[in-house]
């Protein structure tokens, strides 16, 4: 695009140079008449650059604009998402369609054409979805996207992960404009309910004929902020297993010790489930291992009796009682010998028990590997990206597990290297927390690692 000073000179110029030219009266009609023809041609072009000017595009006001959608569970307002996500990328110049593998959860993919389209393409993938706010708990409204005067733009989702959602495409704005072109074809996919499990998003996208076809060699998805100046990655996601433990047992009077009730043996497995976490986290604490290569194990929800607000109705032992766990395995963990331990040692049918566990995602590649992307040489993209972090004066940090989960594992499950990561450096860790924020200048930032980063890993082989 024509930079806006310059076409404001070009405007000037052409005014002075037909104001005077038809002055001239030495000039035949039909010579005036030609230049008059070839002037307004001219202006006509001035006028369509001026029309296409970019000058005016703020990446902070657009992402700022994408803050502002509703895209919380439970409730997300996908459809205004992508409208915004789609008008950009046309804007861009780039293609894009909507996938939708179960209706009401579309999926956005844009496009930018390799020259050599037989190579493996580049994905960079970041989901629609948030979790919900608590508004009262908020300096800002969290979906007003307010930017402080320090520069604070305020949102949920601003750091998880519509951040990287915006840089992309500025990336590729910037990119266009310097006017490079990509030897491999990237992808940007904008998947539905990563939040929630990714099963109707991101675990339909990686198994649809849409999918195989993009032939995807290498991918990008969400990482983390980083408290210090060097940028995180993570090769790894650890495994989000749910756990539900139910306790059965006689019902009986308040007043009654008897052995075996329900709730006794619920919290006999609470007691060994808090021993073992106890000492997952004293590893942690002791600093021989990081939170994201032990196993996590937290109780999420309670559920038995029934409460009595009033104090006066209490006095009935239930004959049921059930808790909720979040457990996250690292890939170092054998599942299966995770699952003995859980079948005999946290919940024995023994005691009235039973369990159920929802493992939510694959425990190996497609190939029967586990979930690991290589950070050394025998990846070349992670060479490639290394040095691209370099190249754009940024530092990474030694590469880690992922102490949570993300859509990387599906691609992950398709053989796929993936690396997470969001160029978030010096910034407080606040994915799912009250008062969720991005400063301006590590967005702005960040769309500049992405230049250098996207240009190398879609240039990789040329
Ligand atoms: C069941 S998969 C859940 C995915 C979710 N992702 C981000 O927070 C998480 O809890 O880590
Ligand atoms: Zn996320
Ligand atoms: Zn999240």
């Amino acid at each position: 695009m024509m930079p806006i000073s310059y076409s404001r000179s070009l405007l000037f110029w052409l005014t002075i140079s037909v104001h005077s030219r038809l002055r001239v009266p030495t000039m035949t009609v039909r010579t005036q008449l030609r230049t008059l023809f070839a002037c307004l041609i001219l202006f006509l072009a001035v006028v369509v650059a001026l029309g296409n000017d970019s000058s005016d595009h703020s990446p902070v006001d657009f992402f700022r604009k994408y803050l502002r959608i509703r895209t919380a569970h439970p409730n997300p307002d996908y459809s205004s998402a992508i409208s915004l996500l789609s008008a950009e990328a046309r804007a861009i110049g780039l293609q894009s369609k909507v996938l939708e593998f179960v209706p009401g959860k579309p999926l956005l993919l844009v496009t930018w054409h390799g020259r050599d389209p037989s190579l493996p393409s580049l994905l960079l993938n970041s989901h629609l979805d948030s979790v919900p706010a608590e508004p009262q708990h908020w300096v800002h409204p969290p979906f007003a996207a307010h930017k402080d005067e320090t520069g604070r733009i305020f949102a949920r989702g601003a750091q998880d992960d519509k951040c990287i959602a915006i840089q992309f495409l500025e990336a590729f704005r910037n990119l266009k404009a310097s006017g490079f072109s990509p030897l491999r074809t990237i992808h940007v996919s904008y998947v539905p309910d990563e939040e929630i499990g990714g099963v109707d998003g991101a675990k339909k996208f990686v198994g649809s004929k849409e999918f195989e076809e993009m032939n995807v060699g290498f991918a990008l998805d969400e990482g983390q902020a980083s408290v210090n100046d060097e940028f995180r990655v993570f090769y790894a996601d650890r495994l989000p297993w749910r756990l539900i433990v139910k306790a059965v047992g006689s019902p009986a009077h308040g007043s009654r010790m008897f052995d075996g009730m329900a709730m006794e043996n619920l919290l006999e497995t609470m007691e060994v489930i808090a021993k073992f976490r106890k000492c997952q986290f004293d590893k942690v604490k002791a600093g021989e291992k990081p939170a994201s290569e032990v196993v996590s194990v937290n109780p999420v929800y309670l559920k038995a009796g029934t409460p009595s607000p009033t104090g006066f109705v209490m006095n009935m032992q239930p004959s049921e009682a059930e808790a909720g766990f979040d457990l996250r395995i690292p890939p170092s963990e054998d599942p299966d010998l995770f699952k003995k331990r859980i079948s005999e040692e946290w919940v024995p049918s023994s005691r009235n028990l039973s369990y159920k566990l929802f493992e939510h995602g694959p425990l190996r590649d497609n190939r029967g590997r586990p979930l690991l992307t290589a950070t050394d040489e025998t990846n070349p993209w992670w060479s490639v990206f290394k040095q691209a972090i370099t190249d754009a004066g940024g530092k990474l940090a030694k590469p880690e597990i992922l102490a949570t989960t993300t859509d990387a594992r599906f691609l992950r499950q398709m053989g796929i290297p993936t690396l997470g990561f969001s160029p978030m450096s010096n910034t407080p860790i606040l994915l799912h927390e009250h008062n969720e924020y991005l400063e301006e200048t590590v967005f702005m930032r960040g769309i500049k690692i992405y230049e250098v980063v996207i240009s190398a890993l879609s240039s990789f082989g040329e």
